[in-house]
């Protein structure tokens, strides 16, 4: 099994593709910690679901915007679990709204949980794989949107690019350690996070189109991307970014 013996960390797990990537990761053999904000109930079912794997699992409550929940999150891992060998950096908000009239505190609770958020649990982990001295791997759920724009997400996509931008800068300030980093850019998944937006038909038919798989994605296609980036398979891959969008973003016409 690609992470036997590997204690994998998520944010924002209780649901989406967080919770896919957490199950995920302890069917391939990891023993998980996850991160959620407030759904307790979703985040007791992605503990169920792991231990029924035979993998040991533990939740931790937390506003990833506040800098003291990446240290509790870290911590309470490592009490449980015992050490921190992959982070993955997951938790996002996406409050669809348009620009000329974007509230003040949705630009910035989006910057906070999503950019602030990582920069500050991926240093948690961080400091936590110098101090056990045998690398690791963080990975952040990055997307197609660092790339492209979104007449309703100009609050959200500079966040995108952001995570991305920390996974390359913490490559350059962590591979002294050997712990690699790297950003998964997801295309369009179906979650909760976009329900409403493609609850128009329209806007799914065209998005839809727009895809040479022929399908929107689903929180289980970012499973074996993480695993990879989160074994010794990819022991050379640091400073990465993967598209896992069905072909989305190269689909000009
Ligand atoms: N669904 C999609 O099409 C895409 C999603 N992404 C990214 O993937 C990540 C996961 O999103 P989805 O699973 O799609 O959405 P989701 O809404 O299903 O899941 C988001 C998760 O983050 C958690 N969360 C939100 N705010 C939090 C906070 N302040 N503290 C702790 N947890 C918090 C939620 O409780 C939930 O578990 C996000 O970073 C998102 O930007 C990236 C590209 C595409
Ligand atoms: C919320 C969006 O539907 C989703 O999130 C992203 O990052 C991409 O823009 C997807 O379409």
């Amino acid at each position: 099994m690609l992470l036997e013996n590997k204690v994998v960390l998520v944010t924002g797990a209780s649901a989406g593709i967080g919770r896919a990537v957490a199950i995920g990761c302890a069917r391939h053999g990891a023993d998980v910690a996850i991160n959620f904000g407030r759904d307790t109930a979703g985040a007791a079912a992605a503990v169920a679901a792991i231990e029924a794997l035979g993998r040991k699992a533990v939740a931790i409550q937390g506003d990833v915007a506040e800098p003291a929940t990446a240290r509790a999150f870290v911590e309470g891992a490592v009490a449980a679990l015992g050490r921190v060998d992959v982070f993955v950096n997951n938790a996002g908000i996406c409050p669809f709204h348009a620009f000329l009239d974007m509230p003040a505190e949705t630009f910035e609770r989006t910057m906070r949980v999503n950019m602030h958020g990582a920069y500050f649990m991926v240093q948690a982990a961080a400091n936590q794989m110098v101090k056990q001295g045998d690398g690791g791997s963080i990975i952040a759920m990055s997307s197609i949107s660092a790339l492209v724009g979104g007449e309703y997400q100009t609050h959200y996509t500079p966040t995108k690019a952001g995570v991305l931008s920390l996974m390359q800068s913490c490559a350059i300030a962590l591979g002294k350690h050997g712990i690699r980093c790297n950003a998964l850019l997801p295309g369009t998944i179906l979650t909760d996070i976009n329900k409403d937006d493609l609850a128009d038909t329209g806007k799914r038919t065209y998005m839809e189109k727009r895809i040479p798989l022929g399908r929107l994605g689903e929180p289980d296609d970012l499973v074996g991307p993480t695993v990879f980036l989160a074994s010794d398979l990819a022991r050379y891959v640091t400073g990465a970014s993967m598209l896992v969008d069905g072909g989305m973003f190269v689909n000009l016409q």
